[in-house]
This record gives structure tokens, sequence and C-alpha cells, in this order.
């Protein structure tokens, strides 16, 4: 579903580089968590796989597109496979969380009846039915981040990348939030999702590809947030030796 060859990015008035010589492959319909410390470039990757930014050099496959080759009429279309969701969720203030919806079915072209019945069902599956008239700043944090999850669900895009979905949010409701894109995820959406969240990729325990200044340095099937967390405290620590003669 997305393939990254010898991906590099360097910005024009960037010191560095922001992605060094990448290579990874995410099959369809699988969930990988995108760790690393801030500046690692995982925002950069994302916006590479939606055509926001083009690649220095290599090649980036999405849905069999390679997106340089992408013409700028066809962006729109690539957009529509790959649904996004943000840490400050970007919902329109001023409409209602059904328009909210609705508005990424309109920009698509979507005839009014399609709009109708597929609104409701978004609604239901982010269990926001009863709060359809709601205005975002009338709502929690987790519920504005639910609603921007029906919005990019409601087109059914064939992948779905969340950029620090949880940043904003408690502890409860981020693992609310990231059961809800486990649920996208097993209605058949490839999910990558890029977090500083290390007790919920603990608690996935999912693929994880790991970023350090530009370079991917881990890609680990049910991975933890730090390669860490699983080696110490499986080395067992040398017992400090007592000298025989303190030994009674
Ligand atoms: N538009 C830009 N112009 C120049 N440099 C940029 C631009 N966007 C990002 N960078 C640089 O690219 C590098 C990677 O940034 P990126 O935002 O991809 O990291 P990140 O891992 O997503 O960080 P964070 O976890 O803080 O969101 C950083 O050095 C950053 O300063």
């Amino acid at each position: 579903m997305i393939v990254l060859s010898s991906v590099s990015k360097r910005y024009p008035n960037g010191d560095r580089p922001a992605l060094v010589d990448v290579t990874a492959e995410i099959g369809v319909g699988e969930f990988v968590f995108l760790v690393g410390p801030s500046g690692s470039g995982k925002t950069t990757l994302l916006r590479l796989l939606l055509r926001e930014e083009r690649a220095t050099s290599g090649r980036v496959l999405v849905a069999g597109r390679d997106v340089a080759r992408i013409p700028d009429r066809g962006v729109p279309q690539l957009r529509r496979l790959v649904g996004c969701v943000f840490q400050d969720f970007r919902l329109l203030p001023n409409r209602t969380v059904t328009a909210n919806i609705a508005f990424a079915l309109d920009v698509v072209g979507r005839p009014r009846h399609v709009v109708r019945s597929v609104v409701p069902e978004a609604l239901d599956l982010v269990g926001l039915a009863e709060k359809a008239d709601r205005y975002p700043d009338e709502l929690s944090g987790g519920e504005q981040q639910r609603v921007a999850i029906a919005r990019a669900f409601v087109g059914r895009p064939r992948i779905l990348l969340a950029d620090e979905p949880t940043g904003n949010l408690d502890p409860n409701t981020s693992i609310e939030i990231v059961n809800l894109l486990d649920t996208v995820h097993q209605a058949g959406t490839t999910v990558v999702m890029a977090t500083h969240n290390a007790s919920l990729v603990n608690a996935m325990r999912r693929r994880v590809l790991e970023l350090s200044d530009g370079a991917l340095i881990r890609d680990e099937a049910r991975g933890r947030y730090n390669q860490d967390d699983l080696a110490v405290p499986m080395i067992p620590r040398p017992r400090p030796r007592v000298p025989a003669d303190r030994v009674r």
C-alpha cells in the first residue's frame, strides 16, 4: 500500500536533511506506529505520502501510484485515498458536527443523497450520533478528535494517516481514540500513526517504525515505543560478587 525506496528529503532552507535514505514497505491493512524524537522526520514522511511535500530523491508509492508522477490535477484523487487526522483536530468552527463531516464529501462532489446516508453512519461509528448538531467548541477534545476521525473515514480512504492524534488528550481519552483508529483499521484501512505516546504503543504492540535524525533506525513487528523497553528487563543484572572473607 505504501512503498518508500531510498527516500531523502531536504527542505530548501533546512540546515540538515529531514529524511535520509528511508526504505520501508507498509502492506494493505497494516497498523503501524511511527515513532522518534521531535524533529526526527515523522511529519515530513506523512506529508510526502499526501504529496504536500516532494522527496528530494528516492521514490514514494501510495496505492501503486508514484506520487512524484501524479500531475497536480491528480492530487485531489490521491487525497481521496488517504485520510488524515491531526493533533489539533482542524474542524471548521462555524459548522456543526454533521456539516463538518459532510463537508469532506461535498468537496469531492459526492451526491447529496449519498452524503445524507453516510454521514449518520460515520457518526454512529465514532459514537457521536446524539451530538450531530453541536458545534466543535461545544465538544470535549476527545469528541472533537472523534469527529475528525469520522470526517477522515467517511469517504472510505484506503489509508488513514494520524499525526500525533492524542497529543492534546488525557490518557483515558487517548486510549479511546487509538481504539477507534483500531476499529477503522479492522474495517480494512491501512493506518499509520505518528506518536510520542509510549504507553499507547506499548499497550498495542503493533509494527513500529522508528526515525532518528531522518533515518529509519528500527522496523519491528509487535514493537514497543523504545527498543530498550524490551531489552532492559530481559538482560539479567550481574550479581555483585561478595568477597569470600566477607561471607559469614
Ligand atoms: N517546512 C520546513 N522547512 C524547513 N525545515 C523543516 C520544515 N518542516 C520541517 N522541517 C525540519 O525537518 C526536520 C523534521 O521535521 P518533522 O516536522 O518532520 O519532525 P517530527 O518528527 O514530525 O517532529 P515532531 O515530533 O516535533 O512533530 C526538522 O529538523 C524540522 O526542523
